[in-house]
């Protein structure tokens, strides 16, 4: 078998990629409780929230108050979406460990999800990325249809790394190769990789999948064998951009661990736990989790 790494860092982006698509306003308390069960069930990195337009994602107008409900762990970094310097501002405040910021492949997606083009938002985050390193604070950056887009259709490997590139060059330290729409298979996942690890070492270099297809675990499966080892994952499997219709959710990171402990990768992460808060959320929303290794153990645990 291929060499495939011994640990995995899970991000848990379900209380904002997970939540912000949804339509219904899920209470802010909730939110400080679903970030405090993913801590118990042994989470380090929690993407907790975005600070974008409230016109344009309203389920994450509550961004402030959830960063000021949620339960500061040790050891654990809760990290913020933000799109230009005003989220950036408004974000600092709320002492967020990491900041995240995202810019598209696709033209067409840039304009749609944050209403500028790709050149334009690298104009707009570079400061972001200078402010937030001044603030001692790290950036993650997403890399959104990085294999297909909703718009455009397949996004070619030049591409990606032409956003790479222009992500490097205003110093964002991580970079999250996103297949936001889900449509991504080996090969293709493989090819943007690839293209990211021109640029960045392995472990600045993360995967975000969405499973439109259902081929998201095949697609971490295929970058741990490339020696990729942090992944961004949403419990239940919630999730979508609401600028990407007909896409489904992340990965749940449920499913995710099930695969790596079936393989004998550490995570440090409790699956019951995270079936508990899996359950918690879905209860929430009134349905069942998407997660499939979520929806069997609770099944079992019924009898
Ligand atoms: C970027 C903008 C703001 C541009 O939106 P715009 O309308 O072009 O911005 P603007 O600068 O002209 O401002 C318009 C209004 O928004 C306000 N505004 C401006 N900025 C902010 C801010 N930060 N926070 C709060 N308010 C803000 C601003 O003050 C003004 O208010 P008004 O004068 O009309 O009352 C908008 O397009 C936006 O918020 N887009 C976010 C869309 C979004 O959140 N998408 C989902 C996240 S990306 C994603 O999910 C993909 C990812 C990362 O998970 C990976 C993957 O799977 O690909």
């Amino acid at each position: 078998m291929t060499n495939l790494p011994n640990r995995v860092t899970l991000v848990d982006v379900g209380p904002r990629d997970g939540l912000q698509n949804e339509k219904e306003n899920v209470g802010t308390a909730d939110k400080a409780r679903l970030v405090s069960l993913l801590q118990d069930a042994g989470l380090k990195e929690i993407e907790v929230t975005s600070f974008v337009s409230p016109k344009w994602v309203p389920q994450m107008a509550d961004n402030t108050a959830v960063m000021a409900a949620i339960e500061r762990r040790p050891g654990v970094r809760h990290s913020v979406l933000v799109p230009n310097m005003k989220g950036l501002e408004a974000a600092l405040p709320t002492k967020p460990d990491e900041v995240v910021v995202f810019a598209a492949a696709s033209e067409a997606f840039s304009q749609k999800n944050i209403n500028c083009s790709i050149a334009e938002s690298i104009e707009r985050f570079a400061p972001v990325v200078a402010a937030a390193h001044e603030a001692g604070l790290k950036v993650r950056g997403a890399l959104s249809c990085a294999v297909g887009c909703p718009y455009q259709g397949e996004v070619s490997p030049d591409e990606v790394e032409r956003v790479v590139r222009l992500m490097k060059a205003i110093g964002v330290d991580h970079l999250g190769v996103a297949d936001t729409i889900g449509v991504g298979t080996p090969r293709q996942v493989r090819a943007a990789m690839e293209r990211a690890l021109k640029h960045y070492p392995l472990v600045e270099v993360s995967g975000h999948f969405h499973d439109t297809y259902g081929q998201a675990l095949t697609n971490i499966y295929a970058c741990l064998e490339m020696g990729v080892h942090t992944f961004d994952a949403s419990v239940a499997g919630l999730g979508g951009c609401p600028y990407a219709k007909g896409a489904t959710g992340n990965v749940a990171t449920e499913d995710v661990v099930f695969m790596l402990n079936g393989l004998g990768i550490e995570t440090s992460i409790d699956l019951d736990k995270l079936v508990d808060a899996g359950a918690f959320i879905s209860g929430v929303l009134g349905r069942q989790p998407v997660a499939r290794v979520g929806r069997a153990i609770l099944a079992k645990r019924k009898g």
